[in-house]
Order: C-alpha cells, then structure tokens, then sequence
C-alpha cells in the first residue's frame, strides 16, 4: 500500500471544498470562514504540544494528525496551496536552521 502523504490530504481537502456542508466537516469548516479553521489549528497544535510534553506517544500521533489536517484546510481557506509551502521548506534545505538563526541575528 502507498503512503498517504500531505499531497494526497490537500487533494481531498480540495475535493471536499464547495460540497454541502451538512455532508463534510472540511466543507462546514470552509463555510465558517478563514478565522475559525485557524482557531481550529491553533487548539490542535497546543493539545499536540501538551501530548509531547506529557510523553502521551499515542495522543501525540492523533493530535499530530488534528495539527496536519487542520493545517491543510487553513492554507485551503487563505487560498494558499500546499506547493508553495513545501517549496519554501525545499528552499530552507539549502543551508541548517542554526546558520540561518545566527545569519538572522546580524542583519
Ligand atoms: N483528517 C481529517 C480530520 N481530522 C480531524 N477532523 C475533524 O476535526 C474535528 C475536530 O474535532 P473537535 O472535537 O475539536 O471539533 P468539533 O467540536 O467537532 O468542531 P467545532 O464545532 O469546534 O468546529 C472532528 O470533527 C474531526 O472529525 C477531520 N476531518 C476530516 N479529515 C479528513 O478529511 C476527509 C474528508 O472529511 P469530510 O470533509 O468530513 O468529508 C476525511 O475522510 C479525513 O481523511
């Protein structure tokens, strides 16, 4: 079986947009506006962070899976597709997080 990846989460996302929203909850979630998927991501992320804390591996899986999902529908919502993020995440790949952070501090 092929991996589910997040371009396969952002095509159903994208083939659930425009459905009624009695039907999908990523449709009633799109319906109810940029902000409230938003404040969906951010509830999630905070229980994933209080699952790793708590070193709760199975939470921590399911609240990881809340944050990916949410996140995807939020990007959805603001009309920002999913390639823009991975590209810019390719173009980090060019240099480490900690040259980046010390090259930050002197500009
Ligand atoms: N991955 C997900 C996914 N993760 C979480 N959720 C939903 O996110 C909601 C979050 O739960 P909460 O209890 O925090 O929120 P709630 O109280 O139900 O909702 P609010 O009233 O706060 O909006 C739940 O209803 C979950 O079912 C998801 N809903 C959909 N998907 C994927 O999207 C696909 C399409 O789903 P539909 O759009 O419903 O067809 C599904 O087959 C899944 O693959």
């Amino acid at each position: 079986m092929t991996k589910f990846s997040l371009d396969d989460l952002a095509a159903l996302v994208d083939s659930r947009a425009g459905t009624p929203p009695e039907t999908s909850y990523t449709a009633k979630l799109l319906s109810e506006g940029p902000a409230k998927a938003a404040k969906k991501l951010g509830e999630e992320a905070v229980e994933a962070a209080i699952a790793a804390v708590q070193g709760d591996r199975k939470a921590l899986v399911s609240e990881a899976a809340d944050v990916l999902y949410h996140l995807v529908v939020t990007l959805k919502a603001a009309g920002v597709p999913l390639d823009d993020v991975m590209s810019e995440l390719g173009r980090r790949t060019a240099q480490s997080g900690l040259a980046e952070k010390a090259a930050r501090r002197h500009t």
